[in-house]
């Protein structure tokens, strides 16, 4: 059975806790996300411990920012860790956006549009012109247009995104909650089933995972459901 469209997010304090989520989850789900908590304690060499003998895909999770030069040399910097997956934010603009994309050819940059965690009135505090679904439509098609392979979205605007930037885009949702599961500090969620009915490519989830008793069933249980969703509607994964 393949692996779930799933990235588990290794936000971990330690590296064994993480390289433990990781062999626990990686039976039943196709990438893990290596993000700044880890990267800032331990650097580069992480990613290789992360990987391990596994093979499983990585996902580098830096959310560049900064003018397309440095974010260029910052691109170059991660090459030689191969990661599937870099995150730069869309709001860095197309410049940035295309020279993480020339710098980068071997890995898939995804332009994050609009943190799952800020809510309507925060976009309003920050001076983005709401609602969180037209400032993400805006922010995906400028990051489209300048080359990004993949998006970050919300799963809750991920049926508009679909449809405005077609299939061959990568779309990529955090913000995910099991039924029944605490937000925490995510403003803009949906279930893994609705994600993924919605057109989301991979799901990236976190704590409902690795915060559970038992991170390895959760995953095969989450992983399970998605199954099911993608038969209903005559996908397969
Ligand atoms: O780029 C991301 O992965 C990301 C973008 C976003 O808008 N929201 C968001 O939560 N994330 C990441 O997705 C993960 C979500 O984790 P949980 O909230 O624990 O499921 C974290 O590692 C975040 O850094």
């Amino acid at each position: 059975m393949r692996p779930a469209p799933i990235a588990v997010a290794l936000d971990a304090p330690d590296l064994e806790t993480a390289a433990h989520w990781a062999s626990l989850v990686t039976p039943h789900v196709s990438t893990v996300k290596v993000g700044l908590e880890l990267y800032l304690r331990y650097g580069p060499e992480v990613i290789a411990s992360i990987r391990g003998a596994s093979g499983v895909q990585v996902f580098l999770d830096l959310k560049l920012h900064d003018i397309p030069n440095t974010v260029a040399g910052a691109a170059k910097a991660v090459a030689r860790l191969r990661p599937a997956i870099l995150t730069v934010h869309a709001g860095g603009g197309p410049a940035m956006i295309s020279a993480a994309v020339e710098a980068l050819p071997a890995t898939q940059i995804a332009a994050v549009t609009v943190l799952t965690s800020l809510s309507e009135a925060d976009l309003g505090r920050i001076g983005i012109a709401g609602p969180s679904e037209d400032a993400v439509r805006r922010l995906a098609v400028m990051a489209v247009g300048a080359g990004a392979q993949a998006l970050v979205c919300s799963p809750r605007e991920v049926a508009t995104v679909r449809a405005e930037v077609g299939p061959d885009i990568t779309l990529i949702t955090p913000g995910v909650r099991p039924v029944g599961a605490a937000s925490q500090d995510q403003a803009r969620v949906a279930t893994p089933e609705q994600a993924l009915a919605d057109g989301a490519d991979l799901l990236v989830i976190g704590r409902p995972i690795t915060g559970s008793a038992d991170p390895g069933a959760t995953a095969a249980g989450i992983a399970a459901a998605l199954r099911r969703t993608l038969a209903d509607s005559g996908r397969a994964l």
